[in-house]
């Protein structure tokens, strides 16, 4: 079981405070969301929890480590197995879906055949095992968000953060995805859901709400 954990982690850019020092511990094994309005800071917070904004773009003060380590920029978060899936997928339209499950995993070194049985066994739980030879700009905006959690999982990471990937979703998907990030979370990681919507943050095991930046449990962990 992996844990993740925020010290006064904050996200300024220039005069804008887009969130404000906060605490957060997530252990391996559960399921967070983060609610709140368009800018409220949900994607920031995450784009921060992954090392991924870059010191040029924002000031993010405030530590964030897992398992204990200290992440001391995106190469250390991903090492460290954070994953994260942005908002808007960052997929490739050119790739096919089972290949953009597949390249990250051949870069990282995963032997083909692994690689492969991963590609099969994390469409077919997001429900496209049909449509992996499908070019990802001939896919739904749905079906887009599953392919980019199918990338997600088949990384089997430590810290998986999922921005706004249920939000181009029927009810019967969000479910269905829900119930995936539940199975990352019950495999051992720490599984954090920023989402507008009310119900699938009330399908979480705990919410955290933030408002111009400010940071309220809703439910805790
Ligand atoms: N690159 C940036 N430069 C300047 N301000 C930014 C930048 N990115 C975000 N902001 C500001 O930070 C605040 C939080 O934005 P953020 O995108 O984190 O919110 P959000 O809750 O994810 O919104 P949405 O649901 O619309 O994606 C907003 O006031 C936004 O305008």
């Amino acid at each position: 079981m992996s844990e993740l954990r925020a010290v006064g982690l904050s996200v300024t850019y220039g005069d804008t405070v887009a969130v404000h020092p906060l605490d957060l511990r997530v252990p391996g094994g559960r399921l967070l969301s983060v609610t709140g309005p368009s800018g409220a800071g949900k994607s920031s917070l995450l784009w921060a929890l992954a090392g991924a904004i870059r010191p040029a773009a924002a000031t993010v003060r405030g530590t964030v480590c897992v398992d204990g380590s200290v992440l001391e920029d995106r190469e250390g978060a991903a090492r460290a197995g954070v994953v994260l899936v942005p908002q808007g997928n960052g997929l490739g339209g050119a790739l096919t879906a089972e290949e953009s499950v597949l390249v990250p995993l051949l870069a990282l070194g995963v032997p083909a055949r692994e690689a492969l049985a991963r590609v099969d066994d994390s469409l077919t739980r997001v429900g496209l095992a049909e449509s992996g030879r499908h070019l990802v700009d001939q896919l739904s905006g749905g079906q887009q968000q599953r392919v980019a959690l199918a990338r997600a999982f088949a990384l089997r990471p430590a810290v998986l953060l999922a921005d706004e990937s249920t939000s181009d979703l029927d009810a019967e998907n969000r479910g269905r995805m829900i119930a995936a990030l539940r199975e990352e979370a019950a495999r051992g990681a720490s599984v954090v859901l920023a989402t507008h919507d009310l119900e699938a943050a009330a399908e979480t095991d705990a919410t955290l709400a933030l408002d111009e930046g400010v940071a309220t449990w809703v439910r805790t962990l």
